[in-house]
């Protein structure tokens, strides 16, 4: 009786295909990625088109995850691997609470779920509606999206509310790019399948996706936990200009510190400035560096 790593392969959400960290016992293989260093384990599961979480393990019985309905789960597990990758060998980090914690995501979740969200313990992606979305594990920034919010939690713990929330917000997004770092739109691969050019947001134009990028233009509203997702838009601008003048190397250095050690469960658009400012210091001094860090926030009118 053998058990053990096995390498399968299979087709993403956009038919694209990839080779894949899978377990093999009794005869069954799972999505189950015991090949990251350092203890981290990577399981993905289907929650079947129903609500219960976590729901079962993805299975096949040959390796190859090649199945339509099967592209949800083969990019949920294989962007998760990438997502895991990016904060071990950019930032040193081992998982999300840099302890080797497993990363466990479910797809599958409800039916035609146009949204994607990290429960407190696990990712959960929908399938999208198909007109709205595709199955939301198929774009990179949005996995990056939300395990960044398991690594806020266990960092900052940014408060999910007004200023801290849309921070909290800002950063899932800002991660989003530092790992997809193709473009400055989010969600861009599984936004409106039927129609080219458009994303969930922008980081270089928020405008364009209705939300702020100055101050001047907060939106106070009483929904959405006080407009995260659109308050969201003036930090995410001063991070494409920092991003813009001091590059994408300096730039996700000074954002992972200032995440992992200055800001707090209260910080506002201003102590961001200041954590930065300070990362900033650390990192590179008092020169050019950190006075385009500081520009980019007086630009988005936060000082
Ligand atoms: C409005 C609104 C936007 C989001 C959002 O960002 N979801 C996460 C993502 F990864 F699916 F994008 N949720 O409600
Ligand atoms: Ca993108
Ligand atoms: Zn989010």
């Amino acid at each position: 009786v053998t058990e053990g790593a096995t390498t399968g392969y299979g087709y993403g959400v956009l038919d694209d295909y990839k080779s894949l960290n899978t377990y093999y016992a009794n005869g069954t293989y799972y999505l189950y990625d015991t090949t990251k260093s350092m203890s981290g384990v990577i399981e993905t599961r289907t929650a079947n088109y129903g609500s219960s979480l976590p729901g079962n393990y993805s299975v096949d019985s040959n390796n190859a995850f090649t199945s339509t309905s099967q592209g949800a789960d083969v990019d949920a597990h294989y962007y998760a691997g990438t997502v895991y990758d990016y904060y071990y060998n950019t930032h040193g980090r081992n998982s999300y609470d840099n302890n080797g914690a497993t990363i466990r995501s479910t797809v599958h979740y409800g039916s035609n779920y146009n949204n994607a969200f990290w429960n407190g313990a696990q990712m959960v992606y929908g399938d999208g509606d198909g007109s709205t979305f595709d199955p939301l594990s198929g774009a990179q920034d949005v996995v990056a999206h939300e395990i960044t919010h398991a690594v806020i939690e266990r960092t900052a713990g940014l408060r999910y509310q007004d200023q801290s929330g849309a921070l909290n917000e800002s950063m899932a997004d800002v991660f989003g790019y530092f790992v997809e770092p193709e473009d400055f739109l989010l969600g861009e691969d599984v936004y409106t399948p039927n129609k080219s050019g458009d994303a969930l947001r922008s980081l270089s134009n928020p405008d364009a996706y209705g939300q702020p990028s100055h101050m001047n233009d907060y939106y106070y509203t009483s929904s959405d936990n006080g407009g995260v997702h659109t308050n969201s838009g003036i930090p995410n601008k001063a991070a494409y200009l920092t991003i813009q003048s001091i590059g994408k190397t300096k730039a996700e250095k000074i954002y992972y510190r200032a995440l992992s050690i200055y800001l707090t469960p209260t910080s506002n658009f201003s102590a961001a400035r200041s954590a930065l400012l300070q990362a900033t210091s650390d990192l590179y001094g008092t020169g050019s560096t950190y006075n385009s860090v500081a520009s980019a926030w007086s630009q988005v009118g936060v000082n």
